[in-house]
């Protein structure tokens, strides 16, 4: 083999960067993906740009970086953004990138892309697993010189996409409640979308999926001898097929939605696995920030936060749709993430107090969220120029007082420092006694407060006294009973 290759030395930068000698998987990150494996552990960032002969995308949506870390122990690189062919890159460029992984070990690569869907079935949102490609662009990567040591001059394309892990993602899905379809992706060089006439021609042939990209990545990977699966997130129908016409912009409009429900599942699962064991719960936000999300979209993304192991739910009231006169449409979208629950699911609704025009308005809610049978009233998303207020706490704690029934309080959103909280407390011990508050039915949200707050603790106790106070705090009783 040539040592000279840029490929050798891009692994030998990153394996340098990472301190991690192997990577069994990799994934590349489609159009609007990128954000997709942004959470995972002992992450290293490389720019491409430091990276001999690496390819540098040009195209919004795709940053350019290489993400080195770890999900449940496993070592992961992630590719997030591809040059395209229709950027202008030689086609041998983007056997760097390939290559670099095969030296890095790699066994398994996951594709993921934007593309336009051929079937009444593919609608915008929705993903796929390829199960074959077709192409008729015979300007591919490996055109050229063969580089026997990597693989030889023909190869077989008979199970391009693994079988086995087709099945493997169909299986998760499955156990996940993710809805997954399949199809046969038509590589088109771009940089244009296809003509109507085109979209036909590949129904025809037994394409159900379209795009830019993939192929190229995908027979370079295959004549290496690493095993291809690949999920396209499904931006828009196929021209002619849609009702509007394409553009990037959409792209990266559904990827983005799409791609934040990967990570969601993704992250609440993973986070699941490393808190086995422990008493840490997990919460996931839901209609996030601005409560005007798509029903059925946050609907699923609950459900499966719900099926990957999430314990808590923090749902936007869908206040835009309550001062707009559409008070029903709030409280029935309410009361449907409310009827989500399993037995143990806590369901904190945020009112965002800091964007209903009265008092009386975060009293009128308050009372609907009651009604419902919710966990606890949360003030703020922490996203708007006003988040937790003592009035709306104070609205909060009248409320639940004249319901009658357990419902925890959460302020938050700018609390950071423990005078300020220290108030808040002090509100709910006088509403409620100083015995009666507890995890179970007080919490702050504020992710800057901790410190500040062990800060404070430690100069009054030694450790252990705090440890111990800490402890005291989430097991003593709320109310008679705990909220439901
Ligand atoms: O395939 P990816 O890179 O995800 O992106 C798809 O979306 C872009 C067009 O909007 C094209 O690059 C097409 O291939
Ligand atoms: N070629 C192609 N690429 C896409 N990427 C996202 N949508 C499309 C599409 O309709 N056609």
């Amino acid at each position: 083999m040539n040592k000279n290759k840029a490929y050798y030395e891009c692994a030998d930068i990153i394996r340098a960067r990472t301190g991690m000698k192997r990577f069994r998987t990799a994934a590349i990150l489609g159009s609007g993906l990128g954000s997709v494996l942004e959470g995972i552990d002992k992450k290293t960032v490389i720019s491409y740009a430091e990276l001999p002969d690496f390819p540098l995308p040009k195209v919004e949506g795709h940053a350019g970086n290489v993400i080195c870390g770890e999900i449940n122990g496993v070592s992961v690189v992630g590719f997030q953004g591809r040059a395209h062919l229709y950027e202008g890159h030689p086609p041998q460029s983007l056997l760097t990138p390939i290559r670099t992984l095969k030296m890095l070990g790699v066994e398994v690569l996951v594709q993921t892309n934007s593309a336009g869907g051929l079937r009444e079935n593919l609608k915008p949102g929705t993903l796929a697993v390829i199960t074959d490609h077709i192409n008729f662009f015979g300007n591919i990567p490996l055109t050229g010189e063969n580089d026997a040591a990597i693989g030889p001059r023909f190869f077989d394309m008979t199970h391009a996409y693994s079988p086995e892990l087709i099945k493997i993602m169909k299986r998760c899905a499955a156990e996940y409640c993710i809805p997954l379809k399949e199809g046969v992706y038509a590589y088109f060089m771009g940089p244009n979308f296809e003509t109507p006439a085109e979209i036909r021609a590949m129904k025809l042939l037994g394409a159900d999926l379209v795009g830019m990209s993939t192929v190229p990545e995908t027979l370079t990977a295959v004549h290496a001898g690493i095993q291809v699966a690949a999920l396209s997130c499904v931006t828009n129908y196929g021209a002619g097929i849609s009702k509007t016409p394409l553009s990037h912009e959409e792209t990266l409009a559904e990827s983005k939605i799409a791609g934040k429900k990967m990570s969601e599942l993704i992250f609440v699962k993973h986070a699941r696995g490393q808190l086995k064991g422990t008493p840490v719960k997990i919460a996931t936000v839901i209609n996030f920030p601005h409560g005007t999300g798509n029903p059925a979209e946050y609907m699923e993304t609950a459900k499966q936060a719900l099926e990957s192991g999430a314990d808590e739910l923090d749902f936007v009231f869908p206040y835009r749709d309550w001062l707009n006169g559409n008070r029903t449409v709030a409280v029935s979208k309410l009361q449907s993430m409310s009827a989500l629950r399993n037995g143990r699911t806590v369901l904190k609704i945020i009112l965002e107090t800091g964007e209903l025009p009265d008092l009386k308005t975060v009293r009128e809610i308050s009372d609907v969220c009651l009604q419902t049978g919710i966990d606890f009233l949360k003030t703020s998303t922490g996203k708007t120029p006003v988040s937790a207020s003592p009035e709306a706490t104070s609205v909060f704690l009248e409320a639940i007082r004249d319901f009658g029934h357990p419902c925890g309080i959460k302020p938050s959103g700018g609390i950071r420092d423990y005078a300020v909280a220290d108030r808040y407390l002090s509100m709910a011990e006088t509403a409620w006694g100083k015995d009666m508050i507890s995890a179970a039915n007080f919490r702050f949200g504020a992710s800057g407060l901790l410190d500040n707050l062990l800060g404070g603790l430690s100069s009054l106790h030694t450790e252990n006294t705090v440890q111990q106070d800490m402890k005291n705090i989430s097991v003593s009783p709320p109310f008679n009973n705990t909220p439901h």
